[in-house]
């Protein structure tokens, strides 16, 4: 009989570190139970269809917190486009890459260096480079008057002027960052209305909180080790163990391999690329609106490959201004809410600033 021996992950929390059990096996591939994949091809039906995804994300949302989907609407000729932008701005000198450096910006958008990052302050430091673009309502296509969102004080949104300065030379780049981030930002509004339905309450039930909603969109590159590493012997990680912060986030992912995920049962899972497909998570923030019916799972990444690994993560959250709270269907006589009403803009200030080391204000 073999027996299971465990370790523990350290997170950061708002209300101080937490510890995640965790199985020291070596990582396995995931059954279909535990990161399903979820078909959308008729998320434009109507309500009956849309239920019907609901309940097999609530399963997958209950269970892991991590599933597929396919026939998501976003085109792969654009996904191709995308990655070929990420391919062609990191490919670029240093130099030419901290043209958009996020020290330029006070929303921590822009260029993150390999190993400016250290998501888990118990592991090593994150051996990935980043480009992240915040949300801003002038790119959003359904916002009536972006200007009046721009120049209300109360809100502050990422300044993408110095981005698109910063990578004018390579070809399309502008174009294809912003066409694939609106496909995304589209298809999130369209699972947020999914994750309403799976708690039980009204599909539009978040649509007043993500009309300029706390979105990011990222390119991710991984760089290659000089020879190939199996898998019991350590390296960097590519990005430490953690949880995302928002409500959903949704993942391409390249055929390299290397995403692990934590299971019910506390063992890690490959997150194997299937093509076609986005991994779709739960943030800790919808977890909060849950009352922690919806799990928001520790993940990792690891390039053990020689070549290059990339990936684009969004993140969605809700508009900076509201006050969410924990969803009604999650509280009943046996279950009261654990968790106060919190401003979103605020939770995720705070939570960045905490993963970046930063003071935090009350
Ligand atoms: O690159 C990946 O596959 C995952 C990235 C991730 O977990 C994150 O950026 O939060
Ligand atoms: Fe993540």
């Amino acid at each position: 009989m073999t027996t299971t021996s465990y370790t523990q992950v350290e997170l950061l929390t708002l209300q101080g570190p937490e510890f995640r059990r965790v199985s020291t096996a070596p990582p396995r591939p995931s059954t279909e139970d535990e990161i399903p994949i979820i078909d959308l091809s008729t998320i434009d039906d109507g309500p009956t269809a849309r239920k019907v995804i609901a309940l097999h994300v609530r399963a997958a949302a209950e269970n892991t917190g991590f599933f597929y989907i396919k026939n998501h609407g976003i085109a792969p000729e654009l996904i191709q486009r995308a990655q070929a932008s990420a391919q062609a701005f990191f490919e670029q000198t240093e130099e030419q890459k901290s043209l958009v450096s996020h020290a330029k910006s006070a929303h921590s958008d822009g260029y993150h260096g390999v190993g400016s990052t250290q998501i888990n302050k118990k592991e090593t430091r994150d051996r990935k480079e980043t480009f992240s673009l915040r949300y801003n309502p002038a790119n959003d296509p359904t916002v009536p008057d972006p200007t009046a969102l721009l120049t209300n004080t109360r809100y502050s949104y990422g300044d993408d002027d110095f981005l698109w300065k910063g990578t004018a030379h390579i070809r399309n780049f502008k174009a294809t960052t912003l066409e694939f981030y609106q496909g995304r930002l589209t298809l999130a509004r369209k699972m947020i209305r999914i994750f309403a339905l799976a708690l039980d309450m009204p599909e539009d039930y978040f649509d007043s909180v993500t009309t300029n909603p706390g979105a990011d969109g990222l390119y991710v590159h991984y760089p290659g080790s000089p020879e190939i590493v199996p898998d019991n012997v350590d390296i960097d990680v590519g990005i430490g163990s953690h949880t995302d912060i928002q409500c959903v986030t949704l993942l391409w992912q390249d055929m390299s391999g290397g995403l692990q995920v934590l299971s019910a049962k506390d063992e890690w899972l490959d997150a194997r690329p299937i093509p076609d497909t986005l991994v779709v998570n739960i943030g800790d923030f919808l977890q909060r609106l849950s009352n922690n019916r919806f799990k928001s799972t520790v993940h990792r990444v690891y390039n053990r490959q020689t070549k290059s690994r990339y990936s684009m993560p969004f993140f969605l959250g809700f508009n900076p201004d509201s006050v969410c709270r924990v969803v009604p269907s999650c509280i009943d006589g046996e279950h009261s809410a654990l968790y106060e009403p919190i401003s979103c803009g605020k939770w995720h200030r705070d939570r960045l600033a905490l993963a970046q080391g930063k003071r935090i204000y009350a």
